[in-house]
Parts: structure tokens; C-alpha cells; sequence
């Protein structure tokens, strides 16, 4: 009988507390074996939770958990963290339909104080939960785990810019810790970026040279740091740190995979009054040598066996939409020199590796900052310059009001791609795109097209492109029914929807992918279906043609009800006075939750057969006949 791990006694962080400095350091080793086990079965996010091993043991070593509060930014690498406050045996069911989360969620454990899963909110919730502890006279500690990636967020500086700051309310009782890999998804960008490498040069590196043991002395920041020593050798380095001068008494750097220096330094920060902020550095994958080497293709992997590593499959794998996209942007860039790329850090999620590999000068990543994406290219257009803003629809939320004020209000000729549009799968409901028709249709100006395929996709993407107001084009993760687009940059004729299916009793109106198991339904029921394509400018004549030959009018959309694009059929309905019986189908008013997304759209009837069961649910069986067509 094998012996049992230590990892196997710890059902709660009060069991990790009893153990020994070595028995600490035996439960890393245990606890990135299982991690490296368990995602490789499941798929998840790999190389950061890697990381964060001896940070999360360390952190449940000192703090009082869950009195204290651990904020974890974006909460990707919050995997130890569940495993160690009881989640253990769950991880088996992580991001699978009825399981647990991918990212901290509240429902889920007394231990998430906080849930996350876009980024740059951790120290702003901390400060409030620090601010909450000292109004409610409870002594507790709010901490806020924040990568160098989430720290290019704006929130993140918006907050430091509070929490260090002593107004009426008095200093804040928190610990930022800055997870310092030198990655985001991609490899970091930006001045922050430089400015932590040279923190490096001169706080850390001379410290790093001597002592010889350091883990850091393998890291790609080691490398960056000496490389920075050189170019600020003769440079005065400030005394202060940034983080010192917004109002944080600044410790570190320190490696964060050495529990030696890990625990006493958070022992001595808990201990201390006011705005803490400790600069940890870890090492993204640590610990499964393929991971370190190559950490983009470990971030968020399918399933694969651990001791061989992910493989390419050699079974032709299906188009997605986002590889349509990249196609046309290279496409379009090489057709249109005025034509600039912008990713706010989603650099291989929005298909723009190969752009950036061809089109270096015109291609901007812009940092987790979607606020900023979309102003810089409202800038840009203003020039005469055609930006493309790729961006996946739930973080294009962060950007409201720039959609709006420096887009729109200006009719600024912006594209949006705007990928995973819909629901997402095994990320969830933090990351669903289930909302953008709706906040995008009802902003002047704005155009929204929903493709049905990877073929109209692009010629959606076109028509996009050439119109000279702002266009979002939705899109959703992975691949569609595998239309094969064509080499051509051809536009789809402007506001027009087309009609797939002539039928009887019943009207389809498709908007986007679920065209197709409209289509499904469609031959069952023997209805009518129409491919939408325009949520924006609607195709109301087609609507009132459809109305007028029809019992009732279906709508279907990958994205919400309320508001969406059956909304705005029955706006159109109402303008004209056409009164007709309609059956709104799309995401309902909740929050959905992880799992395979088939088996979500089943579950919400958004399916063939769910599609079909619904029409005859609200219509009945036999449907009635035809009315005759328009004169
Ligand atoms: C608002 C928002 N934009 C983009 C993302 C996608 N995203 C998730 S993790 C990540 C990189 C984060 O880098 P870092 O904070 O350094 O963590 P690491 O992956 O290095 O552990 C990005 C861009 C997100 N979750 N939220
Ligand atoms: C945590 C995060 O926001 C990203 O890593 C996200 O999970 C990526 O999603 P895709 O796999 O759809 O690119
Ligand atoms: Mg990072």
C-alpha cells in the first residue's frame, strides 16, 4: 500500500498550519504533482497555478483564513488555493457542468472571498473589504494576489491611487502582492513591464548574484535583469519605488518559490500597519519543465498526458472562427496599408500571432487595458487610420463608456471582432458573451453583424471594414459548421438577411450560429428560416414580409433575451403596428454556468431538438398553413 501524502491530510488550511518548514516543503512537491495530474485530466489553466504553489502554502501558513481575505486577481491561478481549503477531491470536476469553477466564486467556499475572473479587481475589492474590516472594528487582514499581467490594468492603478492614500477614512490595513512572472498570457508589454525589470536590476539582482541558490537564477526575469543591470549601470535608480510613492511601504523582491523567505516575510507583513505591497517573483510553469518553456501553450490547455506533454494532433482540425479571423486580418492588412491591429493582451486567443509575426509596425498589444484599446483606436481613426479591435465579447464590457463617448458619439469608423460571442464553455459565466448585441444595438451609430458560419464570417469582417461608422462583427470560440470561406474580400450586401428555408405556419429568424440547428428544427417542423446576419441595421423589411406570411415569428440568438436581437424584432413589430405572435429565444435572464458547451445550449433549448420542443410548446401541433404571401 502506497504511504499517504501529506496532501491527503489536508482537508482545510488549520491542517496545513500544524506542519513543519520541511513537511511545508514536502506538501509543494505533493501539491504540484496532483496539480499537474488533475488539470492534465481536466484541462484548465496550468502553467500560472504551477506558479503559485509555495505562495498559496504560504499565505495559508500565515494568514488566518478565511478571517483573513485572499483576493486572488483573475483567479486563473487560484487551483492550489482549492485544493488546500477543501476542493481536493472536486478538482475532478473543474470547469465541467456541475462542478467546480475555474476561477474563486463565493457560492463555492467560505475560502473565495471574492469572485474573479476578468482581470485587475483584486486590490480594489481588498481595499474595500480592508475599509469594510475597520468601519465593523474586526481585526483582519485583506489581501490582494495581483500578476504583472492584471497589474497593466487600469483598475489596478486606480486602486493603488486610493489605498495609498490617507483621506478622512485613514490608511487601509492590506497587503498587495505582485506575482511577478514576467508573462501575461503572451510575454508582458509596456513601460511596466521595463519598470519591474529594472526594480530587478536594482533591488534584486545584486542580491540574486550572490546568493547562488536562488531558483531565479533560471528565470527568463534573471536573464532580463542582468541584461537591465548593464543599461543602468551610470543611471541614478530612484530611491522610491512607484509603489512607495503611491503611499505602499514596498518589500521585495523576494522568489516566490523559496518558503523560507516566503513565510517569515508575510509573517512580518501581517504584522504591519497600512498599505502593504510585497513583490514576489515567480516562475510561470515551475516545476514541469514543458510548461516552463513554453507557458503560452501552457496557460489554459485541453487534456494531455503529463509525461508526454501536449502533442499536435494529427487529425485536420476544424476552422475556428477565431483562425478565420486571423486569415482575414493578414488578408485585409495586406490589401489596406492604413489597416492597425490592436489586442488589449489576447494576442493568441484573438488569432493575431500571425499578424503580428507579418505586419510588426501595424500591430498593438495594448496590455490587459480594453478601456484603453478602444480609445487609442477611436484616436486612430481620427487620422484616417482603420483600426481593428479584436476582442473577445465579455471583456469588450470593460469598455463601455469608450464604445460610447470616444467611438460612437464621434462616428468613428472602428471595427470590433468581437470573438467569443455566446457562451464560452468551460470558463463560465464570468467569461460569456452574452450580452453584447444588447449593449451594442441600442448605442447610435453602431452596427452588429452575427455571422451563421466561418464562410460569411469573413465577408462579415469585410463589410465591416468598409462601412465609416464603428461595426462590431460576433463571432463565437471554436469552430462553426466548417464552411470553407472564400479568398476573396467580398462584403455581404449591407442590413439584408436572407431567407435558408421557405416553410409553412412558422418563421425562424436566426441571428448568428444557432442558424443552424434552426435550420434543424426548421425541417422538422417544416417553418421557415431566415439567416438574420444584421442585429444592426435590422432587416425589417424581411421581418414584416416574414410577419405578414406567418402565424408566428421565432427569433433565436447565442446571446441574452432581454434587449438582444429578438428585442429588436419586436421593436420593429411595434413600429410598424404588425401585431404577430413571437417566441424570443436566446440565453436566459441567469447567470450561465461552466461546462461543455453543447450540453449548455441543450440545457437552455437552445439546441435542435430544444428549438423544435419550444415552437411546438408555444404554437402547437399540426402548425397552421401558410398565410398567402404580400401582394
Ligand atoms: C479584463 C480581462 N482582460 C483579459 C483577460 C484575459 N487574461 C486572463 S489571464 C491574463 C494574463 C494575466 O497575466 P498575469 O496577471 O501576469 O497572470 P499570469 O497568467 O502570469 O499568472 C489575461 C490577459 C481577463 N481575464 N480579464
Ligand atoms: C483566464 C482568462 O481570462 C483566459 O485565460 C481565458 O480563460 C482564455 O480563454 P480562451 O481559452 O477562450 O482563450
Ligand atoms: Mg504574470
Amino acid at each position: 500500500m502506497s504511504k499517504p501524502t501529506l496532501l491527503e491530510n489536508i482537508h482545510g488550511p488549520e491542517d496545513l498550519r500544524k506542519l513543519s518548514r520541511p513537511q511545508l516543503k514536502q506538501l509543494a512537491d505533493e501539491l504540484r504533482q496532483f496539480l499537474l495530474q488533475s488539470v492534465s485530466r481536466t484541462g484548465g489553466h496550468l502553467s500560472s497555478n504551477l506558479g503559485t504553489v509555495e505562495l498559496t502554502i504560504a499565505l495559508h501558513a500565515v494568514f488566518n483564513t478565511p478571517q483573513d481575505r485572499l483576493v486572488w486577481d483573475v483567479g486563473h491561478q487560484s487551483y492550489p488555493h482549492k485544493i488546500l481549503t477543501g476542493r481536493r477531491e472536486a478538482m475532478a470536476t473543474l470547469k465541467q457542468l456541475g462542478g467546480i469553477s475555474g476561477f474563486p466564486r463565493r457560492s463555492e467556499s467560505e475560502y473565495d472571498t471574492f469572485g474573479t475572473g476578468h482581470s485587475s479587481t483584486s486590490i480594489s475589492a481588498a481595499l474595500g473589504m480592508a475599509h469594510a474590516a475597520r468601519l465593523k472594528g474586526e481585526s483582519r487582514k485583506a489581501v490582494a494576489i495581483i500578476g504583472d499581467g492584471a497589474l497593466t490594468g487600469g483598475m489596478a492603478f486606480e486602486a493603488l491611487n486610493h489605498g495609498g492614500f490617507q483621506g478622512g477614512a485613514g490608511l487601509p490595513d492590506m497587503l498587495v502582492i505582485l506575482n511577478d512572472n514576467d508573462m501575461s498570457i503572451s510575454p508582458p508589454v509596456g513601460a511596466l513591464n521595463r519598470y519591474l525589470a529594472r526594480l530587478m536590476s536594482g533591488r534584486f539582482y545584486s542580491v540574486a548574484r550572490e546568493g547562488a541558490k536562488s531558483v531565479l537564477k533560471n528565470t527568463p526575469l534573471y536573464g532580463l535583469a542582468k541584461r537591465f543591470e548593464e543599461h543602468t549601470k551610470g543611471m541614478v535608480v530612484p530611491d522610491a519605488t512607484i509603489f512607495e510613492e503611491f503611499g505602499f511601504n514596498y518589500v521585495g523582491p523576494i522568489d516566490g518559490h523559496d518558503l523560507d523567505a516566503l513565510i517569515p516575510t508575510l509573517e512580518n507583513l501581517r504584522q504591519a500597519k497600512g498599505p502593504q505591497f510585497l513583490h514576489v517573483v515567480t516562475r510561470k510553469g515551475c516545476g514541469y519543465s514543458p510548461a516552463e518553456e513554453d507557458p503560452i501553450k501552457y496557460h489554459g490547455p485541453g487534456k494531455f498526458d503529463p509525461s508526454i506533454g501536449l502533442v499536435k494532433s494529427t487529425a485536420p482540425a476544424a476552422q475556428t472562427f477565431t483562425q478565420v479571423f486571423g486569415q482575414w486580418l493578414c488578408d485585409m492588412a495586406a490589401a489596406d496599408e492604413r489597416l492597425v491591429g490592436i489586442t488589449p493582451a489576447m494576442r493568441e486567443g484573438s488569432g493575431m500571432v500571425e499578424f503580428e509575426r507579418r505586419f510588426p509596425t501595424r500591430y498593438h498589444d495594448v496590455g490587459i487595458a480594453e478601456q484603453h484599446a478602444v480609445t487609442f483606436a477611436a484616436g486612430l481613426a481620427c487620422e484616417g487610420i482603420k483600426p481593428v479591435v479584436a476582442i473577445y465579447s465579455t471583456f469588450l464590457q470593460r469598455a463601455y463608456d469608450q464604445l460610447i463617448h470616444d467611438v460612437a458619439l464621434q462616428n468613428l469608423p472602428v471595427v470590433f471582432a468581437l470573438d467569443r460571442a455566446g457562451l464560452v464553455g468551460a470558463d463560465g459565466a464570468t467569461h460569456a458573451g452574452a450580452y453584447d448585441i444588447a449593449f451594442l444595438r441600442c448605442i447610435p451609430n453602431m452596427s452588429v453583424l452575427t455571422p451563421a458560419d466561418e464562410a460569411e464570417c469573413r465577408r462579415a469582417l469585410t463589410t465591416a471594414y468598409r462601412q465609416e461608422h464603428p461595426v462590431a462583427v460576433r463571432y463565437p470560440r471554436g469552430a462553426g459548421v466548417g464552411t470553407v470561406p472564400a479568398a476573396e474580400l467580398d462584403e455581404l450586401p449591407w442590413g439584408k438577411g436572407e431567407i435558408r428555408r421557405e416553410g409553412r405556419g412558422v418563421a425562424i429568424l436566426a441571428f448568428g450560429t444557432l442558424l443552424y440547428p434552426a435550420l434543424q428544427a426548421g425541417d422538422k417542423l417544416d417553418a421557415t428560416v431566415a439567416n438574420m446576419r444584421f442585429a444592426k441595421p435590422l432587416d425589417k423589411a424581411l421581418v414584416l414580409d416574414l410577419a405578414q406570411r406567418h402565424e408566428g415569428l421565432v427569433t433565436i440568438e447565442e446571446g441574452c433575451i432581454a434587449g438582444g436581437a429578438g428585442s429588436a424584432v419586436m421593436e420593429a413589430l411595434a413600429e410598424a403596428g404588425v401585431t404577430v405572435p413571437v417566441l424570443q429565444m436566446g440565453l436566459p435572464d441567469e447567470f450561465i454556468e461552466h461546462g461543455d458547451h453543447g450540453k449548455l445550449l441543450a440545457l437552455c433549448g437552445l439546441d435542435a431538438a430544444g428549438i423544435e420542443a419550444a415552437v411546438r410548446r408555444r404554437f402547437g401541433a399540426p402548425l397552421a398553413l401558410v398565410k398567402p404571401a404580400a401582394a
